[in-house]
């Protein structure tokens, strides 16, 4: 066996035969390839947002050039294969650097490098000791963290604290049952000879070389805890953990030019509907400087605790976050919220209605006196922020009961999805036309909720994590064909490509509508094989015109 052919990572993505048929219809043979392969990379640089409303770029760049060159970070370009273009706003050469494209210049890069080649100094006679990781700990460790004692799957024998090993991951592999599994239980010992379990399926699937923290015994009897350091990794990317918490926040390029998009302004009413864990909500948030009232929600309470939890570290004070289904968004009005309304307008309480406890429209709502609520809610200084702000503290999440129609100038729904654009991805064999069929029809009812909470005039933004047309053009034809007040609005900054034009019709008389020509400019489709090397990302944005036409 040549070494060099084993010990090194060349992976190939497995997708669902059926998506990968759907996929080379919908972008070409060679540019799915493409694709597919850049999936199995991380981005070969992070990016940062910096919080403009603490710190400035160039204050975070001289932080962290210290701070990473202290933690012995090295980003050795000279190692990497594939370097990132100026075109995409990096400086070539320089580790860290702000990006060039235009108002982002809050935005850091910091390079990283790879794929390297390792020597894990393989001879015939005496082959590396080995760990297998799993799939989701391998996708981690490339994009640089650490190995953790629940991502271990198998270890060689003999293994003490100390040692350097050899890493790998295990894939899902088609099990007998119809299903994937990677074919051998946790805690395997690995012998090193080819009658290992998963010795040949591990062939050129190497993510870099660590040495243990603990012995193998530990790695299967400690509940937690790192597992083993990476002391050489196949890609190369600093990790900011604890790294100037508040002051700056690991996103992709992609979901910072999605907060662009929605163009919020300062004093708006602003809803971001699948909000968790608060990246864009945040990005909402400074690039409004803080002044307006950004509306966050997600269905998972956990996940709305995070939420409060970045945005008490980030200091900001115009968010308030709720526990909201987005099916549910739209508040149905009933009695006893009619007579919660007036209850509240008759002892002068009516910050509430614009809080958690919306109730109805100033259209639907008049108090005892036949004054309608819109103009005292014109008349109340009060009324901006409501009641009930920053309560959810510690393990509190309050919930909504949902929003009146019309009640935000600008919504973003940037929905959950197949999420096929995150990048580095070791398998996609789960998705199939059915599961990626559910996920449109999901996003649709939840752009049904989001079409009647923008007020006419204001602006609605969809954005995915993914390259399924299904779940993005789809999506957008759907939108245009059913609510013809909507319109496609063009995006600044203008930094990924067009969208795609066609349709396709599957063998079982299901037919997917994508753009049409002239449509295709006005949306972002970030592809991940292209120069820029994001994430996969779609951002559509729309202007919602009169309802009553
Ligand atoms: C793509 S993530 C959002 C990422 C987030 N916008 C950010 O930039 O940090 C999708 C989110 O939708 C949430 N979600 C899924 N179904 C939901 C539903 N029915 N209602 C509200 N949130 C939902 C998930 O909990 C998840 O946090």
């Amino acid at each position: 066996m040549d070494p060099s052919e084993r010990y090194c990572y060349k992976p190939t993505l497995r997708w669902n035969c059926e998506v990968e048929e759907f996929f080379v219809k919908a972008y070409g043979a060679d540019r799915f390839a493409q694709i597919s392969e850049a999936l199995t990379r991380p981005s070969c640089y992070s990016c940062i947002r910096v919080n403009t409303l603490k710190t400035t770029s160039d204050t975070v760049i001289k932080k962290l050039s210290v701070l990473l060159q202290e933690s012995g970070w090295q980003s050795n370009p000279a190692g990497g294969a594939s370097s990132p273009q100026e075109s995409n706003g990096l400086e070539k050469n320089s580790f860290i650097s702000k990006c060039k494209i235009p108002n982002l210049d809050y935005v850091v890069f910091v390079q990283g490098s790879g794929p390297h080649t390792i020597d894990y100094g393989y001879t015939e006679e005496n082959p590396p000791k080995e760990v297998i990781v799993s799939r989701k700990c391998a996708e981690a460790v490339l994009r640089g963290a650490r190995v953790y004692v629940p991502g271990v799957l198998a270890c060689s024998a003999h293994v003490e604290k100390g040692e350097p090993v050899a890493v790998s991951v295990a894939l899902e592999r088609p099990g007998t049952d119809g299903g994937y599994g990677v074919g051998f239980t946790r805690g395997t010992v690995l012998q090193g000879s080819e009658t290992d379990p998963y010795y040949f399926e591990r062939n050129g699937l190497y993510i870099g070389q660590g040495t243990t923290t603990m012995s193998r015994a530990g790695m299967f009897r400690e509940p937690n805890g790192v597992a083993l350091e990476m002391t050489n990794r196949v890609f190369n990317l600093p990790s900011f953990r604890d790294l100037l918490e508040g002051d700056i926040f690991l996103q992709n390029l992609p979901s910072i030019i999605t907060a662009h998009a929605l163009d919020p302004q300062e004093g708006e009413k602003i809803l971001d509907m699948c909000a968790a864990p608060g990246g864009k909500t945040t990005a909402i948030a400074i690039l409004m400087k803080d002044k307006g009232e950004v509306i966050a929600a997600d269905r998972s309470h956990n996940k709305v605790l995070d939420i409060q939890n970045l945005v008490a570290e980030m200091g900001l004070k115009c968010i308030t976050c709720y526990k909201l289904d987005a099916l549910k968004s739209v508040r149905q009005i009933d009695e006893s919220d009619r007579q919660d309304a007036r209850e509240c307008v008759e002892s002068e309480s009516i910050q509430r209605l614009e809080s958690s406890t919306p109730v109805a429209t100033s259209e639907q709502l008049t108090n005892a006196n036949g004054t309608s609520i819109a103009e005292l809610r014109k008349n109340s200084g009060k009324m901006k922020n409501g009641v009930g702000r920053h309560d959810s503290v510690g393990g509190r999440v309050e919930r909504s009961k949902g929003f009146l129609p019309n009640s935000f100038d600008r919504v973003l729904l940037d929905a959950p999805c197949s999420a096929l654009g995150l990048r580095p991805r070791l398998f996609a064999g789960e998705d199939t036309m059915k599961s990626l069929r559910a996920n449109a029809k999901y996003q649709r009812g939840m752009f049904d909720q989001a079409v009647q909470l923008v007020r006419p005039g204001g602006v609605l933004v969809y954005s995915t994590c993914t390259i399924n047309p299904g779940e993005n053009e789809a999506l957008v034809r759907y939108a245009l064909d059913t609510y013809k007040f909507l319109s496609l609005a063009s995006q600044h900054p203008k930094v990924g490509g067009p969208g795609l034009i066609g349709s396709c019709q599957f063998s079982d008389g299901y037919q997917e509508e994508w753009l049409r020509p002239g449509e295709e400019d006005l949306v972002q489709r970030f592809d991940p094989s292209s120069q820029l090397d994001t994430m996969g990302f779609f951002i559509a944005k729309f202007n919602v015109g009169p309802k009553d036409v």
